[in-house]
């Protein structure tokens, strides 16, 4: 067989074997696992099999103990074996946060939270001000109920009915205004300090997830590579969800607890400071204990708060690889897997409650304690003539006072900490600094030519140090010339392809466009010019038009632009099938386009491509996850892209018609340019890839038989 008549044939590699340098894997290959066993890059099972959440930086004992125990309970560690025994199917090898994260500095949660509550200081004055109006009078009943005691111990009955009428108006904060007008603060405080607190929690939660959002579509692509979707689901939704719910509760709480411990005290100091000397000496084991247990809400919380994400993880993965769970019938151990994590959450939920006990059990004993030690000690100073009756009882009612806030500000620590657990990893991803930037560069002035040119590139994946990927590459690509590049299955056509797009930069060498180093280059202008097809085209849920217009200015969008591309895609016809699609560029495509065929996705992710009017296509085995009706009907919109020559385009391939169709051959082995030609030079060559096509040809030829 002659192998220049072999148009339509197909280089479909032998499987590739780790002797093999075979071009591709066996199409029928292809066929069975693309949608089961084999996905694409983005969809590589790296996050069910690879990690457990556990990997908390938590630094109390008690945790580190917990976590020994766990690992006994076999309630975290099952995801390691799992890990181990699962290890063939991950792609991607466990992942050294050190190696990935890139923070400038650590930065404290609780700093980080602090400001964004110093953005509604304003609010946070008004309502606290609103607070401590609403609660003023409360601050005044034990001094009154002393005033009482002494004035019937010393029979001054006279006295007691206009200290009736001063107790109700200091409590019910009673302004006379005018003759027979009064206004009564307190409620009115009351109402504003509820509504103010409830209003900053939800203007910080919108803060925080609005910046979460953006901090996270302007992250790299490496940020992606060791991160999972649901994860960061989680921390946009439940995170930011635990933050609120505590803000708008436990803050006016803890403030209100503390402004009542704080003004009491000082009614204690007037009233005997011996007797105050004494009950912070006796209530001292729980103000240190609560530190304690303060640190080890927030860590449970962390862990809860990483547990949960972890879950969010499964399901997210469950649910949208949904097709290949039914085709495995694997809903048992996918609800088994999630049962583990769920039951890790409800662990350290359970072990949060059960501090929380012990906490109450401690204060109790101790506040009350203290009690007795006040009246023993009371009684001393009373017999001194130091102290009347009615300071004693004044005394330990604002000792209730303070010992019942102590009560409820220990609770709301407990919530605290866990707001502040919660914002870890919030804080985490807002302080990762991606190393590619979204915007900012420069723009190229003039006519731009559209060349490439790569120099001695030499990558490796952030995620995979150890592996060189590229080992100092060095191609130029001119004007409209259409390059096309093969070699077998992992030598690296992907990972340039991703140099030329800007997933990631190099780690030494340079990719020029038009000349100019793309690192200097405005992100946003120099992706207006480089446009690329991947292998499985995702589209967004939206409609045909929005998809194939993405990212365009809508005056770039009419419907004259959007046949133009979708003629050019060999999309027009299907889309203009009233039968098919009767609203035709307004049909809704469905979530990740699911309403389409495969085909019909890639045909518009081409369309989406060429309306750009790149001055660079890249097409990275833009057919290769079609079934063969879908993947003509691509290839022939591909073919007469290529033969139109009006721009440069470079394709990742795997059919001979394609190949030999390009200008420029390049063969890539192990992460280096072997070879470079017209198809004929390089057969005439008689090197790699003569050896290549001769390969192919007899697997054709056997296959054939
Ligand atoms: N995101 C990634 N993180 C870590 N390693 C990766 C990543 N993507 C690819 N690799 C690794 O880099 C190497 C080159 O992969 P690349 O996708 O560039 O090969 P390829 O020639 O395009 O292969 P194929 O023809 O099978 O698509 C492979 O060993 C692969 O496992």
């Amino acid at each position: 067989m002659g192998l220049d008549n072999q148009n339509s044939n197909q280089i479909y590699p032998i499987q590739q074997h780790e002797q093999s340098q075979d071009f591709n894997i066996n199409q029928s290959l292809r066929e069975t696992t693309k949608s089961n066993i084999t996905p694409n890059d983005s969809q590589k099972p790296n996050g069910k099999f690879g990690q457990s959440w556990e990997n908390s930086n938590d630094n109390t004992g008690i945790f580190k103990e917990e976590h020994k125990q766990n690992e006994k309970d076999n309630l975290i560690t099952p995801y390691k074996k799992q890990a181990q025994n699962d290890q063939p199917h991950n792609d991607q090898p466990p992942v050294s946060k050190k190696d990935v994260d890139q923070p400038a500095k650590p930065v404290n949660p609780t700093k980080k939270l602090m400001k964004y509550m110093k953005n509604e200081r304003w609010l946070f004055f008004w309502s606290t001000i609103a607070l401590v109006l609403g609660n003023a009078g409360q601050f005044a009943v034990p001094y009154y109920i002393g005033l009482f005691v002494d004035n019937m111990k010393d029979e001054k009955f006279d006295d007691i009915p206009s200290l009736c009428y001063q107790l109700v108006g200091i409590i019910f904060v009673i302004i006379q205004q005018s003759h027979n007008k009064y206004i009564q603060f307190s409620s009115i405080a009351v109402f504003y300090r509820g509504m103010y607190y409830s209003v900053i929690s939800e203007k910080i939660a919108r803060n925080l997830r609005q910046d979460l959002y953006e901090s996270l579509v302007n992250k790299d692509v490496e940020f992606f590579d060791s991160r999972k979707t649901g994860d960061l689901l989680s921390r946009i939704g439940s995170d930011t969800a635990v933050i609120q719910e505590g803000l708008s509760t436990n803050v006016s709480m803890f403030l209100r607890s503390f402004i009542f411990i704080i003004v009491s005290f000082i009614f204690l100091f007037i009233l005997s400071w011996q007797l105050t000397l004494a009950m912070i000496a006796s209530i001292m084991p729980v103000i240190l204990f609560s530190v304690f247990y303060g640190n080890m809400m927030k860590n449970a919380q962390k862990h809860i708060q990483d547990g949960k994400a972890y879950i969010s993880t499964l399901a997210e993965e469950t649910f949208s690889n949904i097709r290949t769970v039914k085709a495995f019938a694997t809903e048992k151990e996918e609800t088994l897997r999630y049962s583990k994590g769920n039951d890790t959450v409800y662990k350290y939920g359970y072990y949060k409650s059960f501090w929380y006990g012990i906490f109450n059990f401690f204060a109790n004993f101790f506040v009350f304690g203290s009690m007795a030690v006040i009246v023993g000690l009371g009684s001393k100073l009373y017999q001194d003539g130091e102290i009347t009756i009615g300071e004693i009882t004044a005394f330990l009612f604002y000792m209730m006072q303070i010992l019942m806030n102590f009560m409820i500000l220990a609770s709301v620590l407990g919530s605290v900490m866990s707001i502040i657990g919660a914002s870890v990893k919030i804080v985490e991803i807002l302080e990762y600094i991606p190393k590619i930037n979204t915007s900012g560069g420069n723009k190229i002035e003039g006519q731009i030519i559209g060349e490439v040119t790569i120099r001695d590139v030499k990558f490796h994946y952030p995620t995979k140090k150890d592996v060189q990927v590229l080992k100092g590459v060095t191609i130029d690509i001119k004007k409209n010339r259409v390059v096309a590049l093969v070699g077998p299955s992992g030598c690296g056509k992907s990972s340039l392809i991703s140099m030329i797009e800007r997933f990631y930069d190099p780690i030494e060498g340079v990719v020029e466009f038009d000349g100019v180093d793309v690192k200097t280059l405005d992100p946003k202008w120099y992706h207006s010019q480089v446009a690329i097809v991947q292998q499985e085209p995702v589209l967004f849920s939206g409609s045909i038009k929005e998809n194939i217009g993405y990212g365009l200015p809508e005056d770039q969008v009419t419907e004259e632009t959007l046949d133009w591309a979708c003629k050019q895609a060999n999309a027009y016809e299907f889309i203009h099938d009233k039968d098919l699609f009767p609203e035709g560029y307004s049909t809704i495509v469905g979530e990740r386009g699911v309403k389409l065929s495969g085909g019909q996705k890639q045909r518009i992710a081409i369309a989406r491509a060429l309306i750009r009017k790149p001055k660079i296509l890249l097409l990275d085995e833009a057919t290769s996850a079609l079934d063969a009706e879908s993947e003509h009907q691509v290839q022939k919109a591909l073919d007469e892209l290529i033969k139109s020559g009006e721009q440069t385009i470079i394709v990742i391939a795997h059919r001979l018609s394609t190949i030999r169709d390009a200008d420029e051959i390049i063969v890539i082995r192990k992460g280096e340019v072997a070879e470079r030609g017209s198809h004929e030079e390089l057969l005439k060559k008689g090197g790699v890839y003569k050896s290549l096509v001769e390969r192919q040809l007899m697997s054709m030829q056997l296959e054939e038989k």
